[in-house]
């Protein structure tokens, strides 16, 4: 039997990172090989379990990204962009998978990912539930179906600690709507109006970001014209779906050849 492939979460510390690690000890195909924290975090050095609160792993969390991903099959990334894009280089020479959840990335991270994906299988994507997922190809189609005068307003909402808006959900279902409606979303975007805007612009996508609280993740798609309104809504009221979307893509990514995927492709919803 082939042994079961070798996970390394990075951020562990985080509230992904500390997700994913359970979804890992439970889970009957991966094992968890190592754990990366950034240097200088009070949890580098000690052991995992024992950081976490409970018994301990017999994994001692790590600032060295080489040395822990020479162990692993499959690295399972949610950070920040700039940890992210030097952990996709770091991957590709050890040939781990690099499952990438990290948000706010800009152009020229996205290249610097992509010229790690000659080498080694990533699968990013803003949002790894199923359900989202979902919810992007059923965008796609309602906008590809209606005219500009149906008005595309994205709403998101999300706990007090995020660092990054638009979410990468909202900006994946930007792109769905823009994709379905024939046009590039750079330049029908408007994000979070504010003051004398004048009215709204036919054709533009609108974002707005609501943050507060716990709340773990809720999108909106809202499509409206005079006299009806559509709405496609998608709510998360527990982080582990998106550690189990992202486990998927760690074993899915196994036997694939180098190259950048998504979560449409794990899923098998491309169409
Ligand atoms: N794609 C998805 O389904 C999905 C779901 C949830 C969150 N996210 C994204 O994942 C990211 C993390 O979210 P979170 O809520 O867990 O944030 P968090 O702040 O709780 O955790 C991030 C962790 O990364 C660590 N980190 C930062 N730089 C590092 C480095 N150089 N080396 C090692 N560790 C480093 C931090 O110390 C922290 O522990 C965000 O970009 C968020 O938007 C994506
Ligand atoms: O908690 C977060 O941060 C989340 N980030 C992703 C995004 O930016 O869309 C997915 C939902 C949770």
């Amino acid at each position: 039997m082939t042994e079961q492939p070798g996970v390394v979460v990075t951020g562990v510390s985080g509230r992904m990172g500390q997700m994913l690690v359970r979804e890992i000890l439970a889970h009957d195909k991966l094992r968890l090989v190592g754990a990366l924290e950034r240097a200088g975090h009070d949890w580098v050095g000690r052991d995992l379990g024992e950081a976490m609160g409970a018994a301990a792993l017999g994994i001692a969390v790590s600032d060295d990204a080489l040395e822990v991903f020479a162990k692993a099959q499959a690295v399972i990334d949610f950070t920040a962009p700039a940890a992210t894009v030097e952990f996709a280089a770091l991957a590709a020479q050890a040939r781990a998978v690099h499952v990438i959840g990290t948000t706010g990335m800009t152009e020229e991270d996205l290249q610097k990912i992509h010229v790690a994906a000659r080498h080694a299988v990533i699968v990013r994507a803003g949002n790894m539930s199923l359900g989202v997922n979902l919810l992007t190809q059923v965008t796609k189609q309602v906008a590809a179906a209606l005219d500009a005068d149906w008005d595309i307003e994205i709403i998101e909402a999300h706990h007090n600690r995020k660092v990054d808006a638009p979410s990468g959900t909202a900006l994946m279902l930007g792109e769905a709507a823009a994709e379905g409606r024939g046009v590039d979303l750079d330049e029908v975007s408007d994000r979070g109006r504010d003051g004398i805007t004048g009215a709204r612009k036919k054709g533009d996508i609108g974002f707005h970001a609501v943050r507060g609280g716990d709340i773990v993740g809720e999108h909106e798609v809202l499509f409206a014209t005079g006299g009806e309104r559509i709405s496609i809504k998608h709510m998360a009221s527990d982080r582990s779906l998106f550690a189990r979307g992202a486990l998927k893509a760690a074993l899915w990514g196994q036997d694939k050849a180098p190259g950048e995927y998504d979560m449409l492709d794990v899923l098998g919803l491309k169409g």
